[in-house]
């Protein structure tokens, strides 16, 4: 039974000021937009419409609250980086999205969500860079693994794992897929932790006879 798959619907907010209360554990889900985010956290949690998510790149322009119970929350950030969009609304985005990855406290854990075929621009390591300052564990997810050969996706894994190590901080990398649910297990493996919850049991060991 996964943790994950009861979360619910708490409330959007267009700044940190419209929250609730700053505390328990949130896990926050960032990146660039049309990454993924949406699509993950509705795999994660077994939900297909538990997130709203588009084709259209900016769909999430507001901070969204899912409770896994009272003291842990999976948060759905606005996308960064989408040219298209005009640039007061930009700012108001920026903004939002600063203040609450600066200012919130219960931010345990930072989910970056970056296309598999494209990782690491620069908004993704500014971001990745900030969260190590700070001393926040980043798990750094390649998202849409299905568009890749296993090769190729193999290939990118790697070479994203190694690019990681120049942050110098608790930087995870994982390939994901929301199509698919490769990945998924090794998510939430992260995700427990952060959130303090029990992982899969370990087979139980049967002491040789003495
Ligand atoms: N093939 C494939 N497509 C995906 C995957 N995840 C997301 N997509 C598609 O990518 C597009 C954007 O997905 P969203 O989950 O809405 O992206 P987002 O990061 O929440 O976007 P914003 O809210 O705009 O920041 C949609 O058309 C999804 O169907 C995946 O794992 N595989
Ligand atoms: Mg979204």
């Amino acid at each position: 039974m996964s943790h994950y798959s009861h979360a619910k619907f708490v409330l959007s907010a267009p700044d940190i000021r419209h929250l609730g209360a700053d505390q328990g554990v949130e896990v926050a889900f960032a990146g660039r937009s049309n990454a993924g985010k949406s699509s993950a956290l509705n795999r994660i949690t077994r939900q297909k419409g538990l997130a709203r998510t588009s084709k259209t790149p900016g769909r999430t322009q507001l901070i969204n609250v899912f409770e896994l119970d009272t003291e842990r929350r999976l948060i759905d950030l606005p996308g960064y980086g989408f040219a298209q969009v005009p640039v007061e609304m930009k700012k108001k985005w920026q903004r939002a999205l600063g203040e609450y990855l600066q200012q919130r406290k219960s931010l345990k854990g930072l989910v970056v969500l970056m296309d598999i075929r494209h990782p690491f621009k620069d908004l993704d390591q500014e971001l990745i860079h900030w969260a190590v300052k700070s001393n926040l564990p980043v798990l750094a997810l390649l998202t849409k693994a299905d568009k890749l050969k296993s090769g190729q996706r193999k290939a990118q894994l790697l070479m994203a794992r190694e690019a990681s190590l120049a942050f110098c901080g608790d930087v995870t990398v994982h390939a994901f897929s929301s199509l698919t649910g490769v990945g998924l297990e090794s998510v939430e493996q992260v995700l427990n932790q952060w959130f303090g919850l029990p992982g899969k049991q370990a087979p139980t060991e049967i002491s040789p006879a003495s």
